[in-house]
Parts: C-alpha cells; structure tokens; sequence
C-alpha cells in the first residue's frame, strides 16, 4: 500500500478515534503517524515517548477501528507496533547565573497545510472569517486597533482550529519578522508546569519566577491558544498558579495590545471555574460563535478537498454526501474520504451505493459510540443518585461503591487512563487504580455482583 493510502487511512481511523473516544486523544494522534502495514502488522511512528506510552493504552480500541475500516479489503490486522526516534525532546539547558534556562528552539506550532486559501468561506462569508482577515490585516500592517482577544468558538469538527491556524500562518507569510505562537491550553498547562518542575523558577513561590517561561510568551505578537475550555479542569484547584500564570501572561500581551486568539469549544460565559477577572477581559474582545456551512458551502469543501488531492467524485456523489452529512466539517471531510479510500482499494467507482455502504459503515460506528459522560450519566441513573453526586467528594456506600463501577466500566469498555478517568471524576492516577481494583476483587468474591455488573454492561452499551 503506498504511503497516501496508508495515510488516508491513518486520517480516518483518528477521525473514528476521536468521535467515539473524544478530541482529549487530538494530540496523541497528531504524533502518530503510519509507516506501513506488513504482514498483517501495522507500524506507526511516533518521536515522543510519552505518545507511545500513552497509545499502548488504547491500542486495542484503535485496531479495532483500524479492522473495520479495513473490513472491506480483507486486510485483518493482528497487532499495532510503535517505532520511535530515541530523542524526544530538543529542549536543552544551560546554567546561567545559577538559573536554569530553557534553551527551546522556537516552535511556531502552526502546522502548515491550515491557510487562510484552503479554508473554504462560502459565497457568503461568515463572521469568523471575517474578523480573522481583519486580525491578519491588522498585524501585517502594524495597526494600533487590535481586536484582542479575539475569540472563536462553536461545536466540534467546525474548522475552528484551521481558522486559528491560518491567521498564523497568513501572519508569518506576510511578516515573518513577526513572533507567533499556536498552542493548546493544555500544552500551556503542560509547559508551566514542566518549567516549575525542571527548576526554571527561582522558588515555589509562584509570584517570583525567572526564566525562559516568561519571556518566551511575553514576546510574541500573535498567540493563539486552542480548546480554552480545557482550563476549567485546573483552574481553582488549589494553588492557582498555573490560573495567575496564564492571567499574567495574557494580561501583559493584552495591555501591550499585542494580537491574541482564543479558541474554545463553548461560549467563555460557560466556562466554569474561570475567574471573573479573565471573563471580563475576554468581553472587552470580540466573540463569535462558528456557524455550521450551508449546503453550497458544504459542496465546495468537498470540491475544494477532490482538488488539493487530485481525485475525480462526480457531482452527484458529493451531493448526496453534503446532504447527509451537515453538522461538521470533520466528518464531512471523513466520509468523502472514506469512500475514495474503499474505491481504491475496491477497486470499484465512486457511485452513490459506495457512498451509502460508507455512510452505513460510518453510522453504525458513530452509533456504538460510548462515552465516559454517557456511562457515569447511566450508572448514577440506575442507583439514583445525580450526576454531580457520583463525581462528588461524598464518601457514603450510596455513592461511592456507583463511582468505583462507573470507573471500573470505563476503563474496562473505554481502555482510557487512569489519568483521564481520575480527570472526569477530579481524583488522582492512584484513587482511579484502588477504585478499580476494589471492583474487581469483589468480582472474584461475589457470583450475585458479577450478574449485576453484566446487567450494568449491558445497559450502558444500549
Ligand atoms: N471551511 C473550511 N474549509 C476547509 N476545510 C475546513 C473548513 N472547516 C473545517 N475544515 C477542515 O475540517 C477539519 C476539522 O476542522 P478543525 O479541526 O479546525 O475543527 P474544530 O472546530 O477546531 O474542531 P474541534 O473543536 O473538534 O477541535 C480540518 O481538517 C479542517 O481543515
């Protein structure tokens, strides 16, 4: 199979991957990439260590995606094996008057194929995409009235972060002299913490901090931070620092009316745990709400993607696609390929049979989909307690032993972490691991919970 095609397929699956297992695994998929398939084992690469760690763990949920994609070529992969560079990270250090600084050579995180000209805006342009030609304008051109912050927000697979991505990009096309930077919150989370951990703050004190940390995202002109939502699982946790970290920062590139971009999957108004200090200074900005493409639109973004790839679908088969597919882009993209990879490897023309078998194939999966949400919202309702009683700190047998169960069948049906399970339920790694265990002991103790955990199994896969 030649390296488009394997790299057709690899996009797909991630598609399948994240609309049953959610978009928190984007970023271990974007490391990912296929190599080749070779007697019914399929290779993927990865440089990060951590990716490849944190990929074993759902290993069986991709292949089984993997196989059903590859259903219809009689292709059966038996095992997923993970190839990796040694080095990890280009981070080096060099001591500096006793201080640590972080030696990072600077990664815009803009990847290039999101551009404003391959980001279909329809014969009627919405807003968004707007305002982002008029954020590019005004960095391009030094402008003193910036819209800052600028934030985009709406419903998955909309193309917000392409649209983030290409105001980047349009900005270093015009201006590279210009520093910008992408990156997701949780990468800034990610990042403030590491910096904390390898030394490069003074002391713990969170108000006295030096190092590279700082200037690194003082400097730029253009920052553009994706799934701001993300926060609200660290922000008011304690401490706070990673919250008066990002305030700062964002605080400083505000009042130097320095370009900033905020993408997020809801209105801020929803965000929890935000401060009212950040809200109001998101307000001062501009807000927009992503809108779903129209019909026409949604024809010259299939147009749009047969053109970049140089494949021929005739008109009628992108019609039925853009009519049965309307509420994301994502997917949009995803059954369009879908059915050119099934013609390929069929061997068969695109007619709207194929088109139909895909779209079958594609629901059915979607269809199977089960999330961490629907299993604690099934199981709280089967012992009738709330939602926000099972995710509660409440320790009484009414609520706890559901909570352990809840955890037990995600990990059992999901194959996510202990780290994301202990996220949905604000626990740690260690809580999660006795929490399972604890189930599991009683299964092998008790023949009338076994019975009533199959019941449970059951239900939450209806
Ligand atoms: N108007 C558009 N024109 C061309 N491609 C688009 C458009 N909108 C979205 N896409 C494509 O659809 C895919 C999904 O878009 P993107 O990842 O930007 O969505 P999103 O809104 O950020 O989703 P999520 O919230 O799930 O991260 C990408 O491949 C993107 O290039």
């Amino acid at each position: 199979m030649n390296k488009e095609k394997l790299a057709n397929i690899f996009s797909i699956v991630s598609m399948m991957f994240k609309s049953s297992y959610g978009n928190s695994y984007e970023t271990m998929l974007n490391q990912l990439s296929i190599e080749e398939i070779k007697n019914n084992i399929c290779y993927l690469h990865t440089k990060n260590v951590v990716v490849a760690n944190e990929f074993e763990e759902v290993k069986e949920k991709f292949l089984a995606i993997l196989n059903n994609v590859l259903l219809i070529s009689d292709i059966k992969i038996e095992d997923i094996v993970i190839t990796r560079e040694e080095k990890d990270y280009e981070i080096r250090y060099i001591d500096n008057n006793n201080e640590y600084i972080e030696e990072e050579s600077f990664d815009t995180g803009l990847k290039e194929e999101f551009t404003m000209e391959n980001f279909v805006a329809g014969k009627d342009p919405e807003f968004a995409y707007i305002v982002a030609n008029q954020v590019i304008d005004i960095i391009v051109n030094d402008k003193k009235n910036v819209i800052t912050p600028y934030l985009i927000y709406g419903a998955s697979g909309l193309g917000k972060t392409h649209l983030g991505q290409a105001i980047g990009n349009a900005v270093l096309a015009k201006r590279p002299d210009k520093k910008v930077k992408y990156l997701t919150a949780e990468d800034f989370n990610n990042e403030f913490l590491e910096a904390i951990r390898r030394g490069n703050f003074k002391d713990s004190d969170s108000r006295d901090r030096s190092g590279s940390f700082r200037q690194k995202y003082r400097q730029l002109d253009l920052i553009i931070i994706d799934d701001i939502q993300f926060f609200e699982r660290v922000f008011n946790r304690g401490t706070g620092s990673v919250e008066e970290e990002f305030f700062n920062t964002f605080n400083t590139l505000y009042l130097e009316k320095k370009q900033i971009v905020f993408i997020s999957d809801r209105n801020p108004a929803d965000i929890k745990n935000m401060q009212e200090r950040i809200k109001t200074r998101i307000g001062e900005g501009v807000i927009v709400e992503m809108q779903r493409p129209d019909f026409s639109t949604r024809i010259a973004i299939l147009k749009k993607y047969c053109e970049e790839n140089n494949k021929k679908v005739n008109d009628r088969a992108l019609e039925y696609i853009a009519t049965h597919v309307d509420d994301s882009v994502r997917e949009l993209q995803g059954t369009l390929k879908g059915v050119i990879v099934s013609s390929e490897l069929l061997d068969k023309p695109i007619d709207i049979d194929l088109v139909k078998e895909v779209l079958e194939r594609r629901k059915t999966i979607i269809k199977s989909k089960m999330t961490a949400e629907s299993i604690v919202k099934k199981i709280a309702k089967n012992y009738e307690i709330s939602v926000e009683e099972i995710k509660s700190q409440k320790r009484q047998k009414t609520i706890l032993m559901p909570r352990q169960i809840a955890m037990y069948l995600i990990k059992t049906n999901l194959m996510i972490t202990y780290d994301a399970i202990g996220k949905i339920f604000d626990r740690d790694h260690t809580t999660v691991m006795n929490a399972i265990k604890k189930i599991e002991t009683q299964l092998e103790i008790d023949r009338d919970f076994v019975k009533e955990l199959e019941e449970l199994n059951r239900n939450i896969k209806d």
